[in-house]
């Protein structure tokens, strides 16, 4: 068993090294963190959730995913980062130790495993699945266009050649379809958080409309609290808002399907930077930017537990 305390966090890794450090980790905290596998992606490779969770059941919890698009190497980067801090903070930070004591935090790392693979082996500006697509030569489907939320509305490509192709059908991707299942079958999920990079975005549903969610008040307010705290580390700034109202509309996308199933607290992040390195984001900047987006999501899931 590798020594969880020489993993090198200021690094981007392969999903293999990722993949044994997850075991690592769960044998550095047996009564806090099991590993779950939720299925499998299109070419077999398994997706494993980390639960961090100190008893109950079914207690009320919160969904972080990273790595969805798999070019944007810092989300899986900081995805890593948060999954140790989290378990190495439980009993030394009153506030995670007491979001641990009344919620479960589910944190899927590696949410484009396929992908993630790929970028690593042939095309590091892969952001796609890997799904053959019929009577096409292209490959792939925007995982991020797939869910069953204004799917294949304004926003998302018809053509299996583009980079935001929505797919045959909403959930074709068994990548969506596995955390579909999972997060329906739990039913007591309070948030889900999925992250990006990069642009330096914290946004909330709609993408699929700019019309503002039910919500949208209490969300926006808990999005700049949560961006204060981030900004208050290094100084980075971000922008909050509806994705649709923020970037551009963007159907299909998860937290507009998480929003819409009753998940109230749906938040996205577009980690750093805002366009000089772009995808491509030095790996000196991985700790600075796990670090400061720590802030903001434990604002997130500290107004969660006490909401
Ligand atoms: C730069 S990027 N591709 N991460 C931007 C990302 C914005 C978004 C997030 C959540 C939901 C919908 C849309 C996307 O286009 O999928
Ligand atoms: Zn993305």
């Amino acid at each position: 068993e590798r020594n969880t305390r020489s993993f090198n966090f200021g690094a981007y890794h392969s999903l293999e090294t990722i993949y044994s450090w997850m075991d690592d980790l769960v044998a550095r905290h047996p009564d806090l963190v099991t590993k779950q596998e939720i299925g499998r992606s299109y070419e077999n490779r398994p997706m494993y959730v980390l639960k961090f969770s100190t008893g109950g059941s079914k207690r009320p919890a919160i969904w972080i995913d990273t790595g969805i698009h798999s070019r944007e190497w810092v989300s899986q980067a900081t995805g890593v980062w948060t999954a140790n801090k989290i378990a190495t903070d439980y009993f030394k930070d009153v506030s995670v130790t007491s979001l641990l004591n009344n919620m479960d935090i589910y944190m899927l790392i590696l949410a484009n495993p396929d992908g993630y693979a790929y970028t690593h082996s042939a095309d590091r500006m892969w952001r796609k699945t890997r799904s053959r697509n019929s009577g096409s030569l292209c490959r792939g489907v925007d995982p991020n266009r797939n869910w069953d939320a204004g799917f294949a509305g304004p926003g998302a490509s018809r053509n299996p050649c583009s980079d935001s192709y929505h797919g045959p059908s909403a959930h074709s991707e068994i990548e969506v379809k596995n955390v579909v299942n999972f997060v329906k079958s739990h039913g007591n999920f309070k948030s889900f958080i999925s992250v990006h990079a990069y642009s330096q975005l914290l946004m909330y549903p709609y993408g699929y409309s700019c019309h503002n969610v039910p919500h949208q008040r209490e969300l926006d307010s808990v999005g700049r609290a949560a961006v204060q705290k981030l900004t208050s580390l290094y100084g980075t700034r971000y922008k909050v808002g509806s994705i649709c109202n923020i970037i551009y509309q963007a159907s299909g996308g998860s937290i507009d399907w998480s929003y819409n199933l009753g998940i109230k607290y749906s938040f996205a992040f577009e980690l750093r930077d805002t366009g000089r390195y772009g995808f491509v984001l030095p790996s000196n900047q991985i700790i600075p930017t796990a670090t400061e987006t720590w802030l903001g999501l434990k604002h997130i899931m500290e107004y969660v537990r006490d909401h």
